[in-house]
């Protein structure tokens, strides 16, 4: 998979060199490129903003050098390929730019088990009001355009919403996480919250590990531990819990 961020302050990205996504990085399994916005502005101040045109506060974010940008972007294309901006015959699906806004659509794990599979993810933060409109018009002619939200809550700009969704859609490419056993039975993977974890010490400042987890017996280690999952979610996110599917008669009485 092939990740491009555009922003104007790249050195926030600087994270995603590290642990599993940095690792995979080397690996060759994601292919990372951060990008200056204002690498694609010619004044001597780099302006990449200026006021908006309405009036109101703050300032808005210039199309050209955002244009310039993502065209850059579509024209390495998939690395190697010299594809000219909209040269999108079909035989190859256009990359889907990511535009985080608390205006987009709700990122949630369904977004990043269906974003893992894509070839080319383009990410574009913008700071100060927004972009100019013009610019998301224009991206969606050649781009898989997806406004995209990861909260009810405002940020200061894309690049903190970018990193939470690039991990939490890489470590969904196979071979980044080692062992994709950790991956199943995770909060949301499967519509549940996750169940409490232990390690050692058995006994620790006169807290014990629930006893089941020491029995070896697998099966009521698997059902006590469903339980709680069943439990924490009720507590936690009862919504989530409208929509689990059918639930059996030992789940039922588990959320009685
Ligand atoms: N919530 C947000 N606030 C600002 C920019 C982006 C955001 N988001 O959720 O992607």
């Amino acid at each position: 998979m092939r990740i491009d961020v555009v922003s104007i302050f790249p050195e926030y990205l600087e994270g995603l060199k590290l642990s599993l996504i940095g690792k995979a990085a080397e690996q060759g399994l994601l292919d990372l490129n951060v990008h200056d916005l204002r690498d694609f502005t010619f004044d001597r101040h780099n302006t990449v903003d200026d006021s908006p045109y309405g009036g109101g506060a703050g300032m808005v974010m210039k199309a050209e050098p955002w244009a310039l940008a993502l065209e850059h972007i579509l024209g390495e294309g998939p690395r190697g390929a010299s594809a000219s901006v909209g040269d999108h015959d079909g035989e190859k699906p256009k990359p889907i730019l990511i535009v985080p806004s608390p205006a987009g659509r709700v990122f949630d794990q369904r977004v990043a088990e269906d974003l893992a599979g894509a070839e080319h993810l383009v990410f574009a933060c913008g700071r100060y009001e927004g972009i100019d409109q013009r610019v998301i018009d224009w991206a969606g002619e050649h781009f898989d355009l997806r406004p995209m939200s990861i909260g009810d809550y405002v940020l200061n700009g894309g690049e903190v919403a970018s990193m939470a969704m690039i991990e939490a859609v890489s470590r969904l490419v196979p071979g980044v996480i080692g062992n994709p056993e950790s991956l199943t039975e995770e909060s949301h993977e499967d519509g549940l919250l996750e169940y409490p974890i232990y390690t050692k010490p058995a006994s620790w400042r006169q807290r014990d590990v629930p006893e089941v987890l020491l029995s070896g017996n697998h099966g009521a280690i698997a059902r006590w531990r469903r339980d709680r999952r069943l439990e924490r979610t009720a507590e936690v996110r009862p919504d989530l819990i409208a929509k689990l599917g059918e639930l059996d008669k030992h789940d039922r009485a588990v959320l009685e």
